[in-house]
């Protein structure tokens, strides 16, 4: 009658031991370096202060003139136990587990990631140039060191994009990407269709620290191909050179095209694309119309949005705050506490596919012309030529005839066809300006069999 009993305390103390085990494990402390006391940098300081998550603990911040940055307001939600330096190699060569890169850019990042990765320190990063440039490689360098390496912020800011593609869609096969990647481009445009001016609405979103350190790295597009790139290596398995997908910039849309564009039912916005066509990638980023109707023009200020279309899911949208200290704390914190949770993304085998910029797609044309008969004549003749069937003619009253901005849509016609037409119109002598030509979005926005 005894041995039951005694076997049951045997294992009573097994049961204790492993419970104790794994308090130990859960009690590990991860010792954390944030890289860059800027907009992001700090707001993350300020998102840990707030929250106190058990295990994490902020030891370093690293910046360069830190007399600076220790001065600052957001240096109160540093504890008072971590240490401030200008020196990164007290980082690198520190007991640190987790190192959280918000500095940006390619050069020295890429040297300072890779030394950390190579000592076996995990590293969360908002920079998406470095991700979408060198992440498949870097990723290598993590498996091969047992560290991980996080990107959650480097696309759509605080919407979790990549975390719900990496472990909520990898069962689908994703053949198409849509969306508006850089919330400073959607807070210029949406506020531009407000009717405020375009550089003044530049200079907000600079001062609210939602642009890059150089702002034409959005309003030229380089930022949402970073992002598109880095989206297409996890939901469409393809590596793309992030320099061959064509970029239009959104510096040349004026307030007249808001004005147009309402005429059409539509707004403008900087647009991401990616599909797969065979082996090869299309892929493009620009400003273009969207239907009124769509749920991507109801996006304003820094708002991201992305629709991913799959074979056997279908449609799936995220959105939220593409751009801002806050909602970029908010992905990185997550990501940090995912690798001290010991969180393993789905990583499928990836192959480097060739872009193509070609899209089939209907144009909105806007000309500015000084006024003469003929004109119309002239470029829809040019048009006609290369086989473009016009959609419509708008032409307000009330701009001076010496530099009238007009209209023409066209019917769906590919990126090659339209260009050429365009190389020929813009030798006409009454044209002032190069024409401004955007895609119009329309709603077909099925997945491919
Ligand atoms: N702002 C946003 O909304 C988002 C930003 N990101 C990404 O996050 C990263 C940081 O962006 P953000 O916080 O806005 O940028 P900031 O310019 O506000 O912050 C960058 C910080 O890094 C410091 N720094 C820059 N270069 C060096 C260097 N060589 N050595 C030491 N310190 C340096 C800067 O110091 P100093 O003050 O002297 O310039 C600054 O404190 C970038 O990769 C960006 O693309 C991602 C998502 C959203
Ligand atoms: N400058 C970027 C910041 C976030 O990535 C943007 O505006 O989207």
């Amino acid at each position: 009658m005894s041995k039951p009993a005694v076997k049951k305390t045997a294992a009573k103390t097994v049961a204790k031991k492993s419970v104790a085990k794994k308090t130990v494990a859960k009690e590990k402390i991860f010792r954390v370096a944030i890289l860059g006391f800027g907009t992001v940098g700090s707001s993350v300081a300020q998102v840990l202060a707030a929250q106190k998550f058990p295990g994490i603990e902020l030891t370093w911040i690293y910046n360069r003139d830190i007399d600076r940055k220790r001065a600052h307001a957001a240096a109160k939600f540093v504890p008072d136990t971590a240490k401030w330096t200008e020196n990164i190699d007290d980082v690198l060569n520190s007991r640190v587990d987790i190192i959280i890169e918000t500095i940006g850019g390619l050069d020295p990042m890429e040297k300072w990631i890779r030394r950390a990765l190579s000592s076996g320190k995990s590293v969360v990063t908002a920079n998406k140039q470095l991700i979408a440039y060198r992440g498949a490689a870097l990723t290598r360098l993590a498996q091969k060191n047992k560290a991980s390496l996080a990107y959650n912020a480097a696309v759509a800011g605080g919407v979790p994009v990549i975390p719900a593609t990496l472990q909520g869609l990898q069962g689908d096969r994703i053949t198409r990407l849509s969306g508006i990647l850089n919330g400073t481009c959607n807070f210029i445009l949406s506020h531009m269709e407000a009717g405020e001016d375009y550089g003044e609405v530049l200079e907000k979103a600079q001062a609210a620290g939602y642009a890059e350190a150089n702002p034409s790295a959005d309003v030229d597009g380089y930022d949402a191909r970073a992002k598109l790139c880095i989206l297409a290596r996890i939901a469409l398995h393809a590596e793309l050179d992030p320099d061959a997908i064509p970029t239009q910039t959104i510096a040349q849309v004026s307030a007249v095209d808001f004005h147009y564009a309402q005429e059409l039912n539509c707004t403008i916005r900087q647009i991401s694309r990616a599909e797969v066509d065979g082996r090869q990638i299309r892929a493009c980023v620009g400003p273009m119309l969207v239907p009124s109707t769509s749920p991507i023009a109801w996006s304003h200020g820094t708002q991201n949005m992305v629709v991913t279309s799959g074979k056997f899911g279908g449609d799936v949208v995220f959105s939220g705050h593409g751009a801002g200290g806050h909602p970029t704390a908010v992905a990185i914190v997550s990501d940090l506490l995912a690798v001290a949770h010991g969180g393993i993304p789905v990583s499928l085998p990836t192959k480097k596919r060739q872009v193509a910029g070609e899209f089939l797609a209907p144009r909105y044309l806007r000309f500015v012309v000084a006024d003469e008969p003929g004109i119309v004549g002239a470029i829809t003749g040019a048009l006609g030529k290369v086989g473009i069937n016009i959609d419509s003619i708008l032409q307000r009253p009330g701009y001076p005839k010496d530099c009238l901005p007009f209209v023409i849509t066209t019917e769906a016609c590919l990126t090659s066809t339209i260009e050429k037409a365009l190389r020929a119109i813009q030798k006409f002598s009454f044209i002032l300006d190069a024409p401004l030509c955007l895609q119009i979005l329309t709603v077909d926005d099925k997945a491919e069999d």
